[in-house]
């Protein structure tokens, strides 16, 4: 039992070394070294690409293990690539005030300048910090602190790779976070036994909507034109498909609207033929909240009601 912060490692390009092809290699008592943590878990070494709810369940299960016997935050290194996701997956389901922390890296252990050290450095700050209680999951790279719910991966390179829309929760500033927020977070999604995949299919030019024809699922999310529109095709087949469809922009930015339009295939069209409207949410953290509400007992209307708009 230690009531300092537990760091669990999956992999990513922070863990990765070799010349040429790098791979994921190191652990998580490699990584932390130099730093004044308590309990330490390698739960897996891979790329972000390949992390699965599964393996991101046993994570939440073990940062939650963790706190329940007293750790006072928990940080979780992964790659980047899916580190949005991931952290929304979290911030569904943590039900402690105590802060969940990911984090990764941009340039791998060989590189010059590689940002692993300092970026874990910053997230064990922001775990072990009083002020970043009650904020649910939260995302620290390039000493920004991000909320789950708005950050995304918008540069595939660069250290600043991850941005808001509303810009950062706040900023680790010599060692230490500073929020320009206070603290707020809604009651934890039940953790699911199952949480069945369903596609995130974006709608483009000239797009008739077939593919919703083909799928065998339980659910879909379509990442659609501006404030939630489709093709008069894509319209249609949302009428055919015999599963939930969540409608989210693909913009990158800003919430679906109601009804300012009512053409065919506009957002009040849609949701007339039964579509739930992801609101904030982008089309990725839509899936991810479908894919848990498909996972709990509420109706998935009321899931995304509660999470979809501002508070
Ligand atoms: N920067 C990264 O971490 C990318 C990496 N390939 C990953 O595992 O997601």
């Amino acid at each position: 039992m230690s009531s300092q912060v537990a760091v669990a490692s999956l992999g990513g390009t922070i863990t990765m070394t070799g010349s040429g092809a790098v791979s994921p290699t190191l652990g998580a008592k490699d990584l932390v070294q130099g730093l004044e943590v308590g309990e330490i878990a390698t739960l897996a070494t891979i790329p972000g690409a390949s992390l699965t709810f599964t393996t991101l369940l046993d994570a939440f299960d073990w940062a939650d293990k963790q706190v329940s016997q007293g750790a006072q935050g928990v940080v979780v290194i992964q790659g980047t690539d899916t580190l949005e996701e991931t952290a929304y997956f979290f911030d569904c389901l943590w039900p402690h005030d105590e802060p969940i922390v990911v984090t990764g890296a941009m340039r791998h252990p060989g590189l010059p300048g590689a940002d692993g050290p300092a970026n874990l450095a910053a997230a064990v700050s922001v775990a072990a910090a009083q002020n970043s209680r009650g904020r649910g999951a939260l995302l620290v790279l390039n000493d920004e602190i991000h909320a789950a719910r708005w950050v995304r991966k918008t540069h595939s390179s660069l250290l600043n790779a991850f941005t808001s829309f509303p810009g950062p929760l706040g900023l680790v500033v010599e060692g230490a976070p500073q929020y320009f927020h206070p603290a707020h977070r809604l009651p934890a999604l039940p953790r699911p036994l199952d949480a069945p995949a369903v596609p995130l299919i974006e709608a483009t030019l000239d797009d008739d909507g077939s593919v919703l024809d083909w799928l065998n699922v339980k659910g879909a999310v379509v990442a659609a034109a501006g404030v939630g529109h489709v093709s008069t095709g894509m319209a249609e087949a949302i009428s055919r498909a015999q599963f939930p469809v969540v409608v989210a922009t693909r913009t990158g930015a800003g919430t679906t609207f109601r009804d300012t339009y009512g053409f065919t295939g506009s957002e009040s069209d849609l949701i007339q033929r039964g579509v739930v409207m992801a609101g904030w949410l982008c089309p990725r953290k839509a899936r991810v909240l479908l894919r848990l509400a498909l996972g709990s007992e509420s109706p998935i209307e009321d899931v995304f009601t509660a999470r979809g708009g501002v508070f």
